[in-house]
């Protein structure tokens, strides 16, 4: 049982954005996806959740090539929280949410009480306990966020791709966040640019660079000083925080 990405290159324009990249998340792993801005981790998530079209025989789930599942089936297996979401036709939060039991539902079949059941819990689950009635459009940056995580997590799927989920959360909702995905049933991969709080919550990390994946192995194994320095070209000291057990970094730049 996995997500598996096999030999996949994708150009855009003429521009190769991915270069043979093949990798494989196991059944409840959370696997963290770093790198420097532009080397194409949208890119390769965008493939894995097929906004963004591989070629056949690429990306698997399960030994099922995606271009094969019908659109009902690969919700059932993976949720999305993407980056952008511009969105032109305002909802209120309930039906945001509502749009991901989809793959749960008949044809044309409403919400049943259990559907509304569920999205009151999870909008408590996010923080967002009573906002069912309220415009999504009118939301703050976070709590958009956390609608969209509330509608992930509805869905119940085997799988969750994410591209950066704590972008536009405050420190709190960074944690909170992390700690909700973590408890999840499903295998999480998610891309995150916090290094620390990779660190905190991956148990693998995949090092993204210039379209191919460099490195691939626990936190400890890849988030290393050598690692930042040729990837990110900034110094950094790390050590092992005594309080969680996990890695610290400490960056130094260049002034210091
Ligand atoms: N539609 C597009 N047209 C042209 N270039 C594109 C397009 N989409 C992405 N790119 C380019 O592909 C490269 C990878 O972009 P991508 O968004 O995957 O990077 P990323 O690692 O997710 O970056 P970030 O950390 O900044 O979010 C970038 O150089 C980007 O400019």
């Amino acid at each position: 049982m996995s997500l598996e990405v096999k030999t996949l290159d994708y150009e855009i324009r003429g521009k190769e954005i991915l270069k043979d990249i093949s990798l494989e998340i196991h059944t409840k792993e959370f696997v963290g996806l770093v790198g420097p801005n532009g080397c194409g981790k949208s890119t390769l998530l965008k493939n894995i959740y097929r906004t963004l079209r591989p070629k056949y025989n690429t990306v698997f789930i399960d030994g099922n090539d995606i271009l094969k599942l019908s659109s009902r089936k690969m919700a059932r297996e993976l949720a999305v929280m993407a980056q952008e979401n511009n969105m032109e036709f305002d909802f209120k939060v309930q039906d945001m949410v509502m749009f991901g039991r989809y793959s749960h539902k008949k044809f044309l079949q409403g919400d049943t009480s259990r559907d509304r059941e569920l999205c009151a819990e999870y909008l408590a689950e996010v923080g967002l306990e009573g906002y069912e009635d309220r415009s999504y459009l009118s939301l703050s940056g976070g709590e958009k966020q956390r609608v969209l995580l509330a509608r992930v997590l509805i869905q119940e799927s085997r799988y969750i791709i994410l591209d950066e989920p704590t972008n536009h959360l405050d420190i709190s909702y960074q944690y909170q966040i992390m700690d909700i995905l973590k408890k999840q049933e499903a295998t999480v991969f998610s891309s995150v640019h916090d290094l620390n709080l990779a660190a905190l919550y991956c148990d693998r990390i995949l090092f993204m660079y210039q379209g191919k994946i460099v490195d691939d192995g626990t936190p400890e194994e890849v988030l290393t000083s050598e690692n930042l320095w040729k990837y990110f070209q900034i110094r950094a000291q790390i050590s092992r925080n005594p309080a969680t057990g996990k890695l610290q970094i400490y960056y130094l730049p260049d002034w210091i």
